[in-house]
């Protein structure tokens, strides 16, 4: 069985970027040839594109997963990595793009229009690539970024001139059958209708589309029936023509109620808003809402003697409120020349109105926001601790592609933080050596020990990277100052070691006189220091067992 299927969750994911490659040339006679590694491929990223050979979500309601291939690695000797093709998904024309939210994406009405749905990850720079004048051979490379995952809801709204509104079993689909080529299926139960048929009609010279919608029933704006599904089927479409059962065999209904019933839910049907695309409106559904588009009335089943008279009654009534009328019949084909050419002048009026009207803008469509700030700094708090969090879309993106084993890397992405500012910012905000710094959202953000020192931080503390504040000191010490200097210090030194000789026999037991007399000593020592022992050189203590083992066991 043949199905339709006209809103499907799609969920897409781009493909991986590859890392960059570490390599180091090598040669005979050549130890360093410099670094070689090449980029990683970029990942191909997911594209809707509008093909007019396909007619409904099927597929994607099959198979709703679908994956950009990942970009290749790269390789020594300057191979880079490839690049991931992009996967073009086809979708009928009147395809509409929506977030999980409902919020409209982007309106693919055009042959031939695309939209992004998931980029491809970023390809991880090489070596190679990443060598500078000062950082020659880099011994690190960037990793690829993942492909951005989506999930996108699919639907699709027809695209027709004119649709035909109803009851269950009024006779649309019979009145696109005898109006067009279009052969939908018809029988006497409601719900024969379940997907909106196209057919194209022709009147006079001109040409233009009718959509015939399943029937409606009350309450089908909040979902009662099959309508709430295929009102926005209904709602690219210039006019509306009402397709009134005259001949209904239910006792309580009449052309009138059913008239009022259908217009009531016209009214409580809220087409889309278009939002996230800055703002424009959705560029191809009627921005008119339904019950105030032109309308026309076609009583049918007229060939019927309860029909004919049920409409002679009607009539009047109707053309007082406005509506241009027409007696049809469907099955015999009555009346159908005239509701066709009333058709035609509203859908030449409609175009006319639209070629005066400045076409609307197309929808540029990137969901994102491009201005984005690079950066913000935002203070929180994490269990009374301050803790400063990171956002946008460059720091986090050289987050995903720093590899946090490599030192060097790690250097490189402090580097990169800095030369964007991120570090001044902290420090403007008050944030403090030590705290924690987090890059990213609550789920996935990397969490740092800020260290400012080796960034613009030593501007602060002492100057900025690849400085040090203490080789500016260029003033040198006169023969003068250096002499009183070498006097302090000797000076220093000798009353050091006379306190630590007297501490050390206090401490240890030692006499403070020798047996011989004691006299004092001096010895010199490397700096040319006189030290001056009163109570006799030490060595010789140590010579005479002073200090040993076997005097120390000795002693009481
Ligand atoms: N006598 C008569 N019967 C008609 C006429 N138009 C439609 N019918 C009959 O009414 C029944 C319903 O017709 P459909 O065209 O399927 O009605 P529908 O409005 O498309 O119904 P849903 O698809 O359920 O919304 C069928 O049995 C048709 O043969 C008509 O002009 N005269
Ligand atoms: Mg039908």
């Amino acid at each position: 069985m043949a199905h339709f299927v006209d809103r499907v969750v799609l969920h897409t994911t781009g493909g991986n970027g590859g890392h960059g490659c570490v390599s180091v040339h090598r040669e005979k006679f050549k130890p360093l040839g410099g670094p070689d590694g090449g980029n990683g491929g970029d990942g191909g990223s997911v594209v809707l594109v509008v093909d007019p050979q396909t007619t409904t979500l099927l597929e994607y309601h099959h198979r709703p997963h679908r994956h950009g291939e990942n970009g290749g690695v790269g390789q020594g000797d300057l191979r880079h990595g490839t690049r991931g093709p992009v996967l073009e998904l086809p979708v009928p024309e009147g395809t509409v793009v929506k977030d999980r939210d409902g919020r409209v994406l982007a309106d693919l009405v055009e042959p031939g229009a695309r939209y992004t749905v998931s980029e491809g990850g970023q390809g991880g720079l090489g070596n190679a690539s990443l060598a500078s004048k000062k950082r020659k051979a880099p011994g690190f490379a960037l990793l690829g970024t993942p492909g951005e995952a989506n999930d996108i809801v699919l639907e699709l709204k027809s695209v027709a001139d004119i649709a035909l509104v109803g009851f269950p079993s009024a006779g649309k689909s019979s009145l696109i059958a005898a109006m067009s080529a279009a052969r939908p299926k018809i029988a006497d139960y409601p719900f024969t209708t379940l997907v909106p048929n196209l057919g194209v009609v022709e009147a006079g010279d001109t040409r233009f589309t009718v959509a015939d919608v399943p029937g409606l029933i009350p309450g089908a704006a909040e979902g009662k029936g099959l309508g709430h599904e295929f009102l926005r089927h209904v709602e690219r479409c210039a006019a509306l023509v009402h397709v009134l059962d005259c001949a209904s065999l239910e006792s309580d209904r009449d052309p009138l109620g059913d008239l009022d019933a259908i217009e009531a839910e016209l009214a409580a049907y809220a087409p889309d808003k278009v939002e996230g695309a800055g703002g424009t409106e959705d560029n191809s559904s009627n921005a008119v809402p339904l019950n105030e588009r032109p309308r026309l009335i076609a009583l049918n089943k007229t060939d019927l003697p309860d029909g004919a008279a049920m409409a002679e009654m009607v009539r009047a009534d109707l053309t007082d409120r406005g509506y241009r009328v027409f007696d049809v019949s469907a099955l015999n084909r009555d009346g159908l020349r005239d509701l066709g050419f009333a058709m035609a002048e509203l859908v030449l009026e409609a175009r006319a109105q639209r070629e005066i009207e400045p076409a609307p803008v197309p929808v540029t469509v990137r969901p994102r926001s491009v201005n984005r700030k690079q950066f913000t700094v935002t203070a929180e708090s994490k269990g009374g601790e301050p803790l400063w969090r990171v956002r946008g879309d460059k720091p986090e993106r050289w987050i995903l592609q720093t590899d946090f084993g490599n030192d060097e890397a790690v250097g490189y992405l402090a580097d990169r933080l800095v030369a964007v500012g991120i570090e001044d910012e902290l420090f403007k905000q008050g944030a403090k050596p030590g705290e924690a710094v987090v890059i990213g959202s609550e789920e996935d953000g990397v969490v740092f020990d800020w260290e400012p020192t080796m960034a613009a931080g030593a501007e602060h503390l002492g100057g900025p990277r690849g400085t040090d504040l203490r080789l500016d000191d260029h003033s040198r010490p006169t023969r003068a100052e250096k002499k009183q200097e070498q006097a302090d210090r000797r000076a220093a030194k000798v009353a050091t070691r006379a306190e630590m000789d007297v501490e050390y026999r206090t401490q240890n037991g030692v006499p403070t006189k020798r047996k011989d007399d004691g006299a004092p000593t001096s010895v010199t020592d490397e700096d040319g220091v006189e030290i001056f022992y009163p109570h006799g050189n030490p060595d010789d203590l140590q010579d005479e067992g002073f200090g040993t083992d076997e005097a120390e066991a000795d002693r009481p």
